[in-house]
C-alpha cells in the first residue's frame, strides 16, 4: 500500500495529483525519476556509489540504502520509473526533521543558462550565497495534542540569517513556536559523541579529502525522535545526505562548494551549543507570523 510520505519537509510533493515520492509499509521510499538529465544523474550516482569500494563504511552510513529502480503507478496516476530507497523515517513515530540544501552554488558545470539564472535567483533570495546553505524545510514534533510545528515552505525559504539562527534553536526546543524557544534538547541532539555536530564533523573530515564526487544541490537531512532525545538517547539523532540530481564527478578536485557550506553549518550548530541565547539580542525579528502548527498526522 503506497502513501504520500507523512514526514516529507521539502522537495516535490505528491499532492493534488502531482508527481512526488511515495512510501510503503516495508520501509521503502519511492522517488520518481525526473524525466530529464536530473533523473538519470541521480540514478547513475546511486548505482555507482553503491558499488564504489572507495567509500568507507563510516561514510556510507550517511546515505540512504539504494534498492534499484521500479516502474510503478505514480502519484500523478501514470506509470513512471522510481528510485527505490530506504525510507529514512520509517522506523520513527514522530520525527523532528530538517532539510538543509548545502552549497552557495546549486547548479552544476553543465547547466543551461536558463537553469543557472533560475538557481542564481533562488540562491540570492535565500541564505545560500551568504551562508553556503539554506534551510529548505522543517517540522518539529510538539506533542500528541499539538502535532508538529511546521512553518510554511515559502516563509522558511525567506529566512534571514537571524531567522536561520532561530530555526536551529526552534528545531531542538520543546516549545518551538514560542517567541522564547527553550532549546531544551540541544545538548542531546546537537551535542554528545554521537549527536548531530559529531556526525557533521565526521562528514567534514571526509569532504576535506574526497575528490570523487561534487555534491551540487544536495541536502543534509537531520532527524530525531523527541521522546528519545528527552531521555538523553542522543544516538537517535541522525544526519543523512539526500538528493543527488546534480551530482558530478570530482575529477581529483576538492568539493569546495559543499565543504564551505558544511563548515558554515557546523559553525551555526556549534553556536547553539556554546551560546544558545545569542539570538535573543534580536528577538524583535522572530517573525511570529511565520508560525503555523500542522496537526495533520
Ligand atoms: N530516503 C528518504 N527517506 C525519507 N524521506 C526522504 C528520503 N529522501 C527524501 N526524503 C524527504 O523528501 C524530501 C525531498 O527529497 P529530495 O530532496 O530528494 O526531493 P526533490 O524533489 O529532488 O527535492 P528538490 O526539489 O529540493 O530538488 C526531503 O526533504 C525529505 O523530507
Ligand atoms: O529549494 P527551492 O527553493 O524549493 O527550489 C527548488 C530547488 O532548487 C530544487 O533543487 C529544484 O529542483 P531540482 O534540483 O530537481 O532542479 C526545484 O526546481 P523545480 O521545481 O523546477 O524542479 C526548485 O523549485
Amino acid at each position: 500500500m503506497f502513501k504520500i510520505p507523512p514526514h516529507q519537509v521539502a522537495g516535490h510533493h505528491a499532492s493534488n495529483g502531482t508527481l512526488g515520492p511515495l512510501v510503503d509499509d516495508s520501509g521503502r521510499f519511492y522517488k520518481p525519476l525526473q524525466g530529464d538529465e536530473r533523473g538519470s544523474a541521480e540514478f547513475e550516482f546511486y548505482e555507482q556509489f553503491s558499488s564504489n569500494a572507495e567509500i568507507p563504511d563510516r561514510i556510507r552510513r550517511f546515505f540512504p540504502v539504494f534498492y534499484g529502480t521500479r516502474v510503478m503507478n505514480a502519484s500523478d496516476g501514470l506509470e513512471h520509473p522510481h528510485l527505490v530507497l530506504q525510507d529514512l523515517a520509517s522506523s520513527r513515530t514522530n520525527p523532528t526533521v530538517m532539510d538543509i540544501k548545502i552549497g552557495s552554488r546549486t547548479f552544476g558545470p553543465d547547466a543551461s543558462n536558463d537553469y543557472i539564472a533560475k538557481c542564481l535567483k533562488r540562491d540570492r533570495e535565500t541564505t545560500s550565497i551568504r551562508l553556503g546553505f539554506r534551510i529548505s524545510g522543517l517540522q518539529v514534533y510538539v506533542s500528541e495534542e499539538l502535532g508538529f510545528y511546521k512553518p510554511h515552505r515559502d516563509l522558511v525559504l525567506k529566512s534571514s540569517v537571524d531567522d536561520v539562527k532561530l530555526l536551529f534553536r526552534r528545531y531542538v526546543s520543546s516549545n518551538p513556536s514560542d517567541s522564547n524557544p527553550d532549546y531544551a534538547l540541544a545538548p542531546n541532539v546537537y551535542g554528545r559523541p554521537n549527536g548531530i555536530l559529531a556526525q557533521l564533523l565526521e562528514l567534514k573530515a571526509w569532504f576535506e579529502d574526497q575528490t570523487i564526487y561534487h555534491f551540487c544541490a544536495c541536502s543534509l537531512l537531520f532527524m530525531f525522535e523527541k521522546a528519545m532525545a528527552s531521555e538523553g538517547a542522543g544516538s537517535n539523532a541522525q544526519v543523512k545526505l539526500i538528493d543527488f540530481a546534480h551530482i558530478t564527478e570530482g575529477r581529483g578536485v576538492i568539493d569546495h562548494n559543499f565543504l564551505g557550506g558544511l563548515c558554515s553549518l557546523i559553525k551555526f550548530i556549534s553556536e547553539v551549543l556554546e551560546d544558545p541565547d545569542d539570538h535573543k539580542t534580536r528577538e524583535g525579528d522572530t517573525r511570529e507570523s511565520t508560525i503555523s502548527v500542522d496537526n495533520g498526522h
